[in-house]
């Protein structure tokens, strides 16, 4: 995940959808660069009395639909590359998803797991003082990513309204629902990629109950596992970042996730679970029909991609899949439904959360899955048409469908755009 390269990679999309449309140029050179990234170094006091700073970043990498949307990472190697392209992997996902919002995300250079719940905290709130510039409800409006949750977007929530001197909670979503919150925030990145899934079976080749291989365990992870097992599919194996297990019958996915809760790491409840505990490597080359990269970018690439035997990979994770392995795949017959549609459940309930903070009505649950539910089937209907009708993935069909999008809005601000300063 540390790859200089990788924004040059993620480009390589967009300029392969731009190949088969009648794109500007000019919508091109907008789209290639980001339009700012901010970098703060965040001092907080620990609580040994000592002092430590972490490196931190915001970027608002297009926001011509929009206000730029996305999540906050807390990650020991978080890099401004990696910012940035998760940025522009927003941008596309808020636009095949239709929502009126371009791309944005931010991170903080820490292991969060290292911090007391004080400290992580004081650096939650400090890093709102520090970007409350910079985030707004209509200029840039966060929300949860890796190692980041509910409860520190409650916090941040709260710093903002407190520097502002008024309630803000439209500034960031995936908060409590005590602060505003929406109900099926926390699902909802894996909810919407089973629906797409679902939605898609007959097309994937998927009929009857399924068996599934998911790498990372935590918001993604975990609650794709519950759903799919919900269903009367088969987890047959899960990965953290400390090891891998596998149950050729299915594992447990209620004691697991209550083993998780507790704060004990998958290769721990493989006694428990009656699982064997397996590589990194050999969760991805497990027997299965679909694989969910649920973890970080990179993670499956020409050296393991060969050796992968799932029909289809659902990318819940953002980035899971290099240029180069997604060839070997096309190869081999295996779909890949990607990022920018698979895991856009999560920013599709945020964006209802937001609407349901400035209109001050709540919706029920019913309500939001429904919703969540028209709009994947919908998106995903439309991705995969186009991925038929042109013959080209899904990957390239998301993203003519979402530059669609862009360059229309791009054309129709004119010669002399506002944007926002
Ligand atoms: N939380 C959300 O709403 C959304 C998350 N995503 C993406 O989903 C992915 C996971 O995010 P969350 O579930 O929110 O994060 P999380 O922090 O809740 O969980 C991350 C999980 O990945 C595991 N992990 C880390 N390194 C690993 C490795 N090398 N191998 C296997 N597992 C590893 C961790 O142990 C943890 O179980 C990320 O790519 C994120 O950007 C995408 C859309 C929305
Ligand atoms: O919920 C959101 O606004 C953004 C979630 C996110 O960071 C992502 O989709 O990668």
């Amino acid at each position: 995940m540390t790859d200089d390269n990788l924004l040059d990679r993620a480009l390589v999309r967009l300029e392969d959808a731009a190949s088969h449309l009648k794109i500007d140029q000019d919508v091109l050179e907008k789209l290639k660069y980001p339009r700012e990234t901010t970098k703060m170094r965040l001092l907080i006091r620990m609580d040994d009395g000592s002092r430590k700073s972490f490196l931190a970043w915001r970027c608002r990498y297009d926001d011509t639909r929009g206000p730029t949307k996305g999540g906050i990472r807390f990650h020991p190697d978080s890099t401004i590359e990696e910012v940035e392209t998760l940025a522009f992997w927003m941008t596309f996902k808020c636009a095949v998803m239709n929502l009126p919002y371009g791309g944005g995300k931010g991170a903080v250079r820490v292991d969060p797991r290292t911090l007391s719940k004080s400290e992580l905290e004081r650096l939650s709130r400090a890093y709102i003082q520090a970007f409350a510039n910079i985030v707004g409800p209509n200029r840039d409006i966060p929300a949860p990513d890796v190692y980041t949750n509910a409860m520190i977007m409650g916090w941040m929530a709260d710093e903002y309204s407190q520097i502002k001197g008024e309630v803000s909670p439209a500034v960031i979503t995936g908060k409590p629902i005590a602060l505003g919150g929406s109900l099926g925030r926390n699902d909802a990145t894996a909810r919407g990629g089973y629906y797409l899934v679902r939605h898609l079976a007959g097309e994937l080749g998927l009929s009857g109950s399924r068996s599934v291989a998911i790498q990372g365990f935590g918001n993604a992870g975990q609650y794709f596992a519950q759903l799919a097992a919900a269903d009367g599919n088969k987890v047959v194996a899960v990965s953290d970042s400390n090891g891998a297990i596998f149950k050729a019958d299915g594992l447990d996915v209620d004691k697991l996730i209550a083993g998780k809760t507790s704060g004990k790491r998958v290769a721990d409840l493989a006694g428990e679970l009656g699982a064997q505990v397996i590589s990194a490597d050999a969760l991805l080359a497990v027997e299965c029909d679909v694989l969910v990269p649920a973890a970080l970018e990179d993670m499956i690439t020409p050296d393991n991609a060969g050796t992968i035997k799932a029909k289809v990979i659902l990318e819940l994770a953002n980035g899971p899949v290099t240029p180069d392995a997604d060839t070997i795949l096309a190869e081999r017959g295996i779909v890949v439904l990607p990022d920018i549609l698979a895991n856009a459940g999560g920013v599709t309930v945020s964006y209802f959360e937001w609407v349901q903070n400035r209109q001050g009505y709540y919706w029920d649950l019913e309500e939001i899955h429904a919703r969540l539910l028209k709009m994947m089937e919908r998106e995903g209907r439309a991705v995969w048409d186009i991925s038929r009708d042109r013959g080209v993935s899904m990957r390239t069909a998301a993203y003519i469908h979402a530059l669609g999008r862009l360059s229309t809005a791009i054309e129709a601000h004119g010669t002399q755009p506002f944007f926002a300063s």
